[in-house]
């Protein structure tokens, strides 16, 4: 029924993942040590899967618990018949992570873990269990030479790629935003995984920014955790849990959709008038294009009725096709508002193809009705321009910006997104002043503060649309191939098309004019704002995947009735 394209689940960050596998050690669901044993045991067996002859394997244990599972997988490979090597340190890990150091020690040796004796070894499997969750600073000495090696600092990236396999993510990569901690000059040598495996659910760091680059294929493995996901009793505080769609992530039980059977019932049912009416604010002469892709999405989608309004003198233009729509003259705000008294009008799109001088004259007419709506393209800029941009949003409103917009509305989150990031050291520091110098030292602390509260340490997409979301007072769906929607509340949702065949097709001029259309014709059709976005954003991908490459914008709307005859209806 679909679920495979539209799986969804639960993604997790650093901290909550350490709060759920606390809750099932003091709920007696498992001791640490056995949450290791099968942390361990699931990763040798993927590595098997794909390497079914016994082979030479060079696992690298880092001080932790990470490292932890490295000599787990050591010892269970080496009883499979494989040859193992163990690169590890001389320090004094965490108390499971020692008894399975022991235990690995009364099969073989311990070899130091140095990019000097990295060189050395020659393996068809190189395991990195160096880090994990538990990264808290960037690497630095030996321990950022040895991942430096794996990144390729050796000159021969690709042949790591190839062999890695990272336990729980590539070391050095923070799982909460998927960037390497550490700065952009480390970035140049960041290992690159064939395969990690991670448990339970996928971490923030795997499906953003740079996480599925470095990831590779991204297994999560059940260890058993067994947590209360559906809010019953839950260790971790309802809204803190963020979901992620994608398609193709390995051997997961899909327990949520980003299509729920109730959006199923909800798709396929009703009379044209109860699927509502949107109207869908057009531009001036010759402007018309992006508008009729919105309307033609709109449409598509099964809104009942979809209104075009250009102005009186571009009406002509707007007589093409599709026949199915209704063309209304709309010229000033008075005439929007005007057509807005007809409550029959149940979702309102403005910005493609409208000018941004049009979109903003029309804007405070639309926000003063409180009407769901979607602001995209123009209508975003216009806000941008506004003395306050925010003034009046609210949250029937779904803003759709791509990362240049979004900057332009909230400069200040942009740039904590862009910018270097925390800890910062003299040198950096050394060479800012002022303002600058004032913001990161801010940041900074904030970093520090973040380490102490258990949140993630830099600060990540999903964190940097969630507060926006926040200070906007509606839903903001940033696009990329790390789409990130967030509602006023705090909740997130990511759709991760990194980990999406159609990714690359979706960059196509339009496209986003169709995701526009698509929102506003399930929000016409009374989906509210949030879970119109989220199953807006998977329809989008689910289009674009249907029709494959040699995709144009223009042929998405049309890819719809193949997607829902796809999900069986
Ligand atoms: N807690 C548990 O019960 C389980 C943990 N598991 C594994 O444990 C990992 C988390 O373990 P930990 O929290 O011990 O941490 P990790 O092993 O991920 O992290 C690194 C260790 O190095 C230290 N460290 C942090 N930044 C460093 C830096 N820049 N340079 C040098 N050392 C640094 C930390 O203090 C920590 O001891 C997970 O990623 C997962 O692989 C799994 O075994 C499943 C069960
Ligand atoms: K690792």
């Amino acid at each position: 029924m679909g679920s495979d394209m539209f799986g969804s689940r639960e993604i997790l960050t650093s901290a909550q993942i350490r709060a759920v596998e606390r809750w099932a050690m003091d709920s007696g669901i498992a001791s640490g040590l056995e949450l290791m044993e099968r942390a361990g045991a699931a990763v040798a067996g993927e590595i098997r899967l794909r390497w079914p002859k016994p082979a030479r394997a060079c696992v690298m244990c880092g001080p932790g618990n990470n490292g932890g599972d490295g000599y787990v997988v050591a010892r269970l490979l080496n009883e499979a018949g494989w040859q193992v090597r163990v690169l590890g340190m001389d320090n004094t890990p965490p108390p499971d992570a020692a008894v399975m150091k022991r235990r690995w020690l009364e099969i073989g040796p311990v070899e130091a873990l140095n990019e000097g004796v990295l060189r050395r070894k020659s393996a068809d499997v190189y395991v990195d269990a160096i880090s994990g969750t538990g990264l808290t600073r960037p690497l630095e000495g030996e321990l950022l030479e040895t991942v430096g090696y794996l990144g390729g600092s050796g000159g021969d990236w690709g042949f790591f790629s190839k062999r890695l396999v990272a336990i729980d993510g590539p070391s050095g990569l923070c799982l909460d935003s998927g960037r390497m901690l550490g700065g952009s000059a480390d970035t140049l040598f960041s290992p690159r995984a064939a395969l990690t495996v991670t448990f339970d659910s996928p971490r923030v760091g795997h499906v953003l920014a740079q996480g599925p680059e470095l990831c590779g294929e991204l297994v999560v493995a059940d260890i058993g955790l067994n947590w209360p996901r559906m809010g019953r009793n839950p260790p971790l505080h309802p809204g803190q849990v963020t979901r992620v769609s994608g398609p193709s992530f390995a051997r997961e039980s899909h327990d949520l959709f980003a299509i729920r059977p109730e959006d199923l019932a909800k798709l396929s049912d009703g009379h044209k008038f109860s699927h509502g009416h949107a109207l869908v604010v057009a531009g001036g002469a010759g402007q018309g294009g992006a508008a009729r892709l919105s309307a033609r999405a709109a449409l598509r989608v099964g809104a009942g009725l979809v209104t075009i309004a250009p102005p009186q003198d571009a009406l002509i233009e707007h007589a093409l096709p599709p026949d199915a729509l209704m063309r209304r003259a709309v010229d000033t705000a008075d005439d929007l508002a005007r057509r807005l008294e007809d409550r029959r009008i149940t979702a309102v799109l403005l910005g493609p193809g409208c000018g941004v001088e049009r979109a903003k004259a029309l804007l405070p007419a639309l926000l003063e009705t409180r009407r769901p709506c979607v602001l995209d393209a123009d209508a975003l800029t216009a806000l941008s321009q506004r003395k306050a941009p925010l003034e009046g949003l609210h949250s029937h409103l779904v803003l759709t910006p791509h990362m240049g917009e979004f900057a332009r509305i909230f400069p200040d989150i942009a740039a904590k997104l862009a910018g270097p990031q925390p800890p910062f050291d003299q040198h950096t520091l050394g060479q800012v002043k002022g303002e600058e110098m004032a913001r990161m030292l801010a940041q900074d602390a904030e970093y520090r503060a973040a380490l102490a509260a258990e949140r993630g340490p830099l600060y990540s997409k999903l964190d940097a649309v969630r507060d926006a979301a926040r200070r906007a007072g509606c839903v903001i769906l940033l696009k990329g191939p790390d789409t990130v929607i967030a509602d006023a509340n705090g909740t997130v949702h990511v759709h991760a098309a990194s980990y999406d065949a159609a990714a690359p097709w979706l960059a196509t001029a339009g496209s986003g004019d169709v995701l526009a259309g698509i929102i506003a014709g399930l929000m016409a059709r009374g989906w509210p704002a949030f879970r119109a976005a989220t199953l807006g954003a998977a329809l989008h991908a689910a289009a674009a995947r249907s029709f494959g490459p040699g995709l144009i914008a223009d042929d998405l709307p049309d890819q719809l009735p193949a997607v829902f005859r796809g999900l069986g209806l």
